[in-house]
C-alpha cells in the first residue's frame, strides 16, 4: 500500500528525513514511533501529498505522490496532529462540508454521516456545535472527517495525543474496528505501549532515520536477543547491593534499569530455560535478594529507549 524509496526531506540545510526506505503492506496497522522532531510528521505530510520530497520516490497504491497527487488523495484519509474545527458549525454540518468537498452527492450524505457518527461514537452529538466538543470528541470527529470518502489508507498523526485514558481507549477501539473493515492504517504516537497492542508492525524513527522496523516481537528479539528477563529485588535493596548486582550481571548481559523502579532490573537473555534456571541459582548463590524473576515479552517503551539510545543525540 505504501512504498517509500530513499526518501530525503530537507528544510533549507536541515535534513529532517534521511534516506528512508519503508514498505507497508495493505491491511496492516503500522505504528510510526519516534521522539519529538524525529521526522514522523514530515514523512506523513509527504505521503499525504502536502509536502514535496527533496529526493526519493513515495508511492501510495500504484501512484507516486508528486506525479499523481490527485489519485493519491482519493486513496488516503489524513488526520493531522493539529487541526481546527470551525465555530458556529454543528457536527453534521461539519461532516457535510467535507463530504461536499469530496463531491459526495447531497442525497447520500445523511446516511453516510449517520454511519460515520456511529462508527466514532458521536451519534448523540450530531446537533452539538463542534467547538463545544471535548478534545477526545474533536479527535473522533477529525477521524470521521478523514473517512468521508471511504479511503483505503488512513494516515493518523498522533491521534491519541492529549487524550485522557478513557478517550484513548475509545480511540483505540475505533481503530480496531477500522482495521476489521480492512483499512490500512499508518499511525504515529509517543504512546508506545498502546501502539504495541494495536499495531501489526512498528517502525522506529530517530533523527530522520529509520532505526528499526518489523513486528513488535521482531524488534524485541533484535534488541534483546530472545527474551527480556525482569529481576525484581527486595524494595529495601541498598545502593551497594544494587551495584553488586549490576557488577555481577554487567560483563555478560545488557542491562536496562528503570530509575523510577530502582529495585527492578531487566536484562537481555538469549539462553535456554535450563540456563535460565541456572541463572536464577547463580543470583541466589550470590546472596542477591531476588523477589521474582519473570519474562517480559517486550515493553515497547523499553525497546524504544534501547534502540534509540544515543542515536542522533
Ligand atoms: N517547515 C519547517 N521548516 C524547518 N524545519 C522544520 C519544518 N517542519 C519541521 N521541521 C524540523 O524537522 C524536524 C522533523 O520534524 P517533524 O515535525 O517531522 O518531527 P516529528 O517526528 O513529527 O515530531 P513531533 O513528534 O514533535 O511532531 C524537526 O527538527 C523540525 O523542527
Amino acid at each position: 500500500m505504501i512504498r517509500i524509496e530513499d526518501l530525503t526531506k530537507k528544510y533549507g540545510k536541515y535534513t529532517a528525513v534521511s534516506h528512508l526506505n519503508l514498505q507497508i503492506p495493505s491491511g496492516s496497522v503500522f505504528g510510526f514511533v519516534g521522539p519529538n522532531g524525529a521526522g514522523k510528521t514530515t514523512t506523513m505530510l509527504i505521503l499525504a501529498t502536502l509536502l514535496e520530497p527533496t529526493e526519493g520516490k513515495v508511492y501510495v497504491g500504484d501512484f507516486e505522490v508528486t506525479e499523481n497527487p490527485a489519485a493519491v488523495r482519493r486513496l488516503i484519509g489524513y488526520m493531522p496532529d493539529f487541526f481546527g474545527v470551525y465555530d458556529n458549525l454543528k457536527v453534521t454540518e461539519y461532516l457535510d462540508f467535507y463530504a461536499g468537498a469530496y463531491q459526495i452527492p447531497r442525497e447520500k450524505r445523511p446516511s453516510l454521516i449517520g454511519s460515520l457518527l456511529e462508527l466514532v461514537n458521536l451519534s448523540d452529538k450530531a446537533d452539538s456545535y463542534v467547538d463545544h466538543l471535548s478534545r477526545g470528541m474533536k479527535q473522533r470527529l477529525g477521524l470521521a472527517r478523514s473517512l468521508v470518502h471511504d479511503p483505503q489508507l488512513l494516515i493518523l498523526d498522533e491521534p491519541a495525543s492529549g487524550l485522557d485514558p478513557r478517550a484513548r481507549i475509545e480511540m483505540k477501539e475505533i481503530l480496531k474496528e477500522l482495521r476489521r473493515m480492512g483499512k490500512t492504517i499508518l499511525i504515529s504516537s509517543h504512546i508506545l505501549p498502546e501502539l504495541a497492542e494495536m499495531c501489526t508492525d512498528i517502525g522506529v524513527i530517530e533523527a530522520g532515520k529509520l532505526v528499526a522496523v518489523g513486528s513488535v516481537d521482531q524488534i524485541a528479539a533484535k534488541v534483546y536477543g530472545n527474551r527480556l528477563l525482569k529481576i525484581r529485588l527486595l524494595p529495601s535493596v541498598s545502593e551497594s547491593d544494587l551495584k553488586r548486582v549490576t557488577d555481577f550481571l554487567q560483563p555478560k548481559y545488557r542491562i536496562l534499569q528503570n530509575r523510577s523502579v530502582p529495585n527492578e532490573i531487566q536484562i537481555a537473555f538469549d539462553g535456554t530455560e535450563a540456563e535460565q534456571a541456572e541463572f536464577l541459582k547463580m543470583l541466589i548463590d550470590q546472596r542477591i535478594p531476588v523477589v521474582s524473576l519473570s519474562e517480559d515479552s517486550g515493553n515497547l517503551e523499553d525497546i524504544f529507549l534501547a534502540i534509540t539510545k544515543g542515536v542522533g543525540s
